[in-house]
């Protein structure tokens, strides 16, 4: 099987050479809820400097924006007004990158991987202008989240908005460069496409439907309490305070979720969660974010030499 995944491979390549390459280098992040996927997409984008998209923030928006008409997810009865949301939202999202990208380098840190490979680029997400970068992640949007995703023409309205995309191209900044932020200079994908750099994309099916000529796609997995252990690390750092916490607090019960939300989103009917056939599969469980990224870029720089 892998013999002929590097046959095809190597055939996509040949092909390839002969052309000026005219798209990105493309690389598709899959896997289950907190298996370290945006964590691990936006330092592999910072260390290839390549652009970063998280198509999660896409589904919490409208999930957010559901909530705050006080339309329930959970009833069926309402997917055409959901989508319909789905449909008018404006979402935009900004990465700032903490510091140049080491590309200058060839991919690789010009110091040691741990004191660079930390500066944790972040996202900021805009729904019709508003920072909603910390509404999108609280409790009661990811409790519903998987609902909303579930409806195939929300999808399709998140299909058209990640093609579409106007995302900033916050790149080359450093940390002190926020003021300026709101500059979006609203390129457009049409524009990334013709761009030499690359993408990094996360979410549950850019391997197998958003992008499926990725040239690497990575399948990332960990035992479920592992997510749990590292989300509750993640809701207690970010809680602005302990009242954002209620009924979070138990790993028993984060864990719960994780699961809950997964099996929602493997057994949907629409662009289900699963590893592509082409995909190399991660178990971040025993590793460190560090080994993880490096693992990835490790691989793109391999496949880019090959072409
Ligand atoms: N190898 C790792 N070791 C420790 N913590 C990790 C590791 N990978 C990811 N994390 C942490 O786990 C949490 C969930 O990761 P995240 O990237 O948000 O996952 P996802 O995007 O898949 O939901 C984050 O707080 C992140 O910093
Ligand atoms: N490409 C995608 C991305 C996310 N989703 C759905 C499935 C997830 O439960 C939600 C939220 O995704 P997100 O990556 O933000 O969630 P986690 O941070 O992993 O908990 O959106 C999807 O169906 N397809």
């Amino acid at each position: 099987m892998i013999k002929l995944l590097m046959l095809r491979h190597r055939a996509f390549c040949r092909a390839f050479s002969t052309s000026v390459r005219t798209k990105p280098f493309q690389v598709a992040i899959d896997g289950p809820a907190a298996s370290g996927k945006s964590t691990t997409a936006k330092l592999v984008a910072q260390r290839l400097g390549f652009d970063y998209i998280d198509t999660g923030a896409f589904y919490r928006c409208i999930t957010f924006a559901t909530l705050s008409k006080g339309i329930d997810p959970s009833d069926s009865n309402n997917n055409h007004q959901i989508s319909d949301i789905a449909e008018r939202s404006v979402i935009q999202l900004q990465t700032v990158f903490a510091e140049p990208p080491p590309a200058f380098n060839n991919g690789q840190p010009s110091s040691s991987l741990s004191t660079r490979s930390f500066l944790l680029p972040t996202t900021r997400v805009f729904l019709n202008s508003k920072d909603v970068s910390s509404d999108i992640r609280t409790g009661i949007v990811s409790k519903h989240v998987s609902a909303v995703a579930a409806i195939g023409n929300v999808r399709e309205a998140v299909l058209q908005k990640v093609r579409n995309l106007g995302a900033t191209d916050a790149h080359v900044k450093g940390p002190n460069d926020s003021k300026n932020d709101n500059n979006n200079s609203n390129s457009g994908l049409a524009a990334k496409l013709s761009t030499p750099k690359g993408l990094v994309m996360d979410g549950r099916d850019i391997g197998t439907v958003v992008l499926p000529h990725a040239d690497l796609k990575v399948f990332l997995v960990a035992d479920s309490r592992v997510r749990a252990e590292r989300r509750l690390q993640e809701l207690i750092m970010n809680a602005a305070d302990s009242t954002e916490l209620q009924g979070q607090l138990d790993v028993e019960a984060v864990q719960k979720d994780l699961e809950r939300r997964d099996e929602l989103d493997r057994t949907r009917k629409v662009s289900p969660l699963r590893k592509a056939e082409d995909a190399m599969e991660l178990d971040t469980s025993n590793l460190t974010i560090e080994e993880q990224v490096d693992a990835i870029v490790q691989e793109a720089l391999h496949r880019q030499r090959q072409c």
